[in-house]
């Protein structure tokens, strides 16, 4: 990505973007939050919840790492799928470094050695080991993975950069994560200003949060049926200065009549409960009350139609 001259750039001053890359669910978002500090990326314990590209940003005296969160790389089944693995390979040729995320409690397998495969084929990006979760192994099993996860790379055809061992729950690492990430950077000044978190739209981090809410505890089947477009976000008027409310009206939609009944719930419990939960967390994103307006709409078939993906923000 090109970095914008600037005479401002203290000496020495780097600046750029990383991603992590990995199988689903193999700790991407919760380290991506635990870099950044706060709650910008959205975690979940079901694969494949990251559908958006969502930056956090590190902000230190001497660097500034924009990490940006992509999706994860899938055997493409849909037009959806399909979509998702160009973001995804977009993304990767874009950036200054990629940090390929592997559970330290998870065997190295076929999966990773696809995603190592592909990377192997990004030849000039400098690629990290990240293996996480390392609070869910024990020394031994850890210390083999490490050699596995060197053998990944050997056997692809690149040698990593960097591996370090990360537990973005504990919090062990996460600081030499960043450290390492930095000298991978070229020079040049911050590209955002200073205190920013994330340059993510507003309305597709609400969007987000209402459909974790949403995912929750429901089948299996369903996480890849949901979609949520925030149709508005206005402040109420007449309010007091000190009592402000915003009203966010949204649309969470399903391709089938027959899922209606799972997202809503019987006597709607289930959507009140999505739709409070959602509420707590877009209070704490955004500062601000908030009255959350839920609909749920079926779209038929939208992961299977382009005008429909578009108009969901795909
Ligand atoms: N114990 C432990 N659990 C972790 C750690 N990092 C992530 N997890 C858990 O692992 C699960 C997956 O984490 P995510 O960060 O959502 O994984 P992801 O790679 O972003 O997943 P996708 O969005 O599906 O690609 C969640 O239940 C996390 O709480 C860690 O360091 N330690």
């Amino acid at each position: 990505m090109s970095i914008p001259a600037s005479s401002s750039a203290p000496a020495g001053h780097r600046s750029g973007f990383a991603c992590f890359v990995g199988r689903p669910n193999a700790g991407k978002s919760t380290l991506t939050n635990a870099l950044v500090g706060t709650k910008v990326a959205i975690t979940s314990n079901r694969p494949q919840t990251t559908r958006h590209t969502v930056r956090g940003i590190v902000h230190r005296p001497e660097a500034q790492l924009v990490l940006v969160d992509t999706p994860g790389l899938h055997k493409p089944r849909t037009l959806l799928g399909q979509r998702l693995n160009d973001v995804v390979r977009a993304t990767w040729a874009e950036v200054d470094a990629i940090g390929f995320c592997l559970p330290a409690n998870e065997k190295v397998g076929p999966g990773d050695r696809f995603i190592a495969g592909e990377l192997a084929q990004i030849r000039r990006t400098p690629k990290v080991a990240v293996v996480t979760k390392t609070d869910l192994a024990e020394r031994d099993a850890l210390a083999e993975q490490l050699i596995a996860v060197d053998r990944l790379g050997k056997e692809a055809g690149f040698e990593w950069a960097e591996i370090v061992p990360v537990s973005a729950v504990s919090g062990a690492q996460v600081e030499l994560l960043a450290d390492l990430l930095v000298p991978l950077l070229p020079e040049g000044p911050p590209l955002y200003p200073e205190g920013d978190l994330t340059d993510e739209p507003e309305q597709v981090m609400v969007a987000e949060l209402i459909r974790e809410a949403a995912l929750e505890g429901v089948r299996d089947e369903l996480p890849h049926s949901i979609a949520v477009v925030v149709e508005e976000m206005l402040p109420r008027e007449d309010r007091p200065a000190d009592r402000p409310l915003l009203d966010i009206h949204a649309n969470l939609f399903i391709e089938r009549p027959s899922q209606k009944g799972i997202v809503i719930g019987p006597k709607g419990a289930r959507l009140k409960h999505v739709g409070s939960t959602a509420r707590r967390q877009i209070e704490a994103l955004l500062g601000t009350p908030v009255f959350l307006d839920l609909h749920v709409k079926v779209a038929k078939d939208w992961q299977r139609d382009p005008k429909q993906l578009r108009r969901l923000g795909f």
